[in-house]
């Protein structure tokens, strides 16, 4: 996949590609460790690995290509890389907006190297930019973001992607041809690190929510006028849009974390998809499983394993 290719508009349309990133050669054995690199639990590589290589093959399945950034390291970038856990968690690290590779930064220190790294892996995917052109960073972990269409953003700012970076991030996103950006803003006291933790487009017409937020207004940005605020399930509606309440259920906190691939199908881990194939089905969606709870003790799921880079328009 050559970067001329890269191109996603929203979150709804057909998986044609995604980065992905292959476990780390480390085990997380004990509590300490995995609170040190923010797991809820430890975890072996090979465990790691093998719930790797089935999301991989599924994904393969379902017609998508995957592209494990560790392919493309420069040898001596490998070390290093070889050390961070969370690397699997690409979706963080960078984003295709439009048609234009948005890179992030790390708000959780133990991320940064991993971040850089992927951001190298992905450069050789790209064009050397020239000397004149306006980098494409963002102060933000793109968990955080999502391509509603191809007009629109939604994003949170919170524990990881700092409210300061807003500003500059909407420039870009002006520059990368949206028009709106909504901006939700996830209370810091729930613990909840990113918004794919909360929130998810289950297609073109439905997004599935987690109950509080609807008591969270959303801040409505446009290029060249004041923000307004609209109340989140009342912005979804007015872009006919329906928003589809849930509580978290006993064992699974990912509910939310799935990727889109299409046709009306999503794919989520095996303990996502039981309280969410009832919630799907309301929306005609179909939902495809994939047991990755090693990689989920790492306290992420498939939406964060996976970063596209195109989707194709449907
Ligand atoms: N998009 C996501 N929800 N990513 C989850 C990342 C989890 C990772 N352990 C962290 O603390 O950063």
């Amino acid at each position: 996949m050559a970067f001329s290719e890269f191109e996603c508009w929203s979150e709804s349309g057909q998986l044609e590609c995604v980065a992905v990133f292959r476990p780390a050669a480390l085990d997380v054995t004990s509590a300490e460790e995995a609170a040190a690199v923010g797991f809820m639990r430890p975890v072996t590589r090979s465990e790691a690995e093998d719930a790797f290589g089935r999301l991989r093959d599924t994904l393969t399945r379902l017609g998508c290509q995957t592209i494990d950034l560790w392919e493309l390291l420069p040898e001596r970038e490998r070390a290093v890389s070889d050390t961070t856990v969370n690397r699997v968690f690409v979706r963080d690290t960078a984003a295709v907006l439009g048609r234009q590779l948005v890179t992030g930064t790390a708000a959780f220190p133990v991320r940064l190297a991993e971040f850089d790294v992927a951001h190298r892996a992905l450069s050789q995917l790209q064009p050397e930019l020239s000397s004149d052109e306006v980098p494409t960073s963002a102060r933000i972990e793109f968990g955080d973001v999502f391509v509603l269409d191809a007009e629109r953003l939604l994003v949170n700012v919170g524990l990881r992607s700092d409210a300061r970076a807003l500003q500059p991030f909407l420039e870009l996103a002006w520059r990368s041809g949206f028009r709106e950006a909504a901006v939700v803003r996830i209370p810091e006291s729930l613990g909840i690190i990113h918004l794919d933790l909360a929130f998810n487009v289950l297609g073109p017409r439905a997004v599935v929510a987690r109950a509080f937020l609807r008591h969270t207004p959303i801040q409505v940005f446009a290029q060249g006028v004041a923000p307004h605020w609209e109340p989140f399930d009342g912005y979804f509606a007015q872009r006919g849009c329906r928003v589809i309440p849930f509580e978290p259920k006993g064992e699974s906190g990912f509910m939310s974390n799935f990727i889109y691939v299409g046709p009306n199908l999503i794919l989520a881990s095996e303990s996502a998809s039981v309280g969410l194939r009832p919630l799907a089905k309301e929306a005609g969606i179909e939902v495809a499983s994939v047991d990755i709870e090693a990689l989920e003790r790492g306290n992420g799921s498939v939406r964060c394993l996976t970063m596209p880079l195109r989707r194709r328009a449907v």
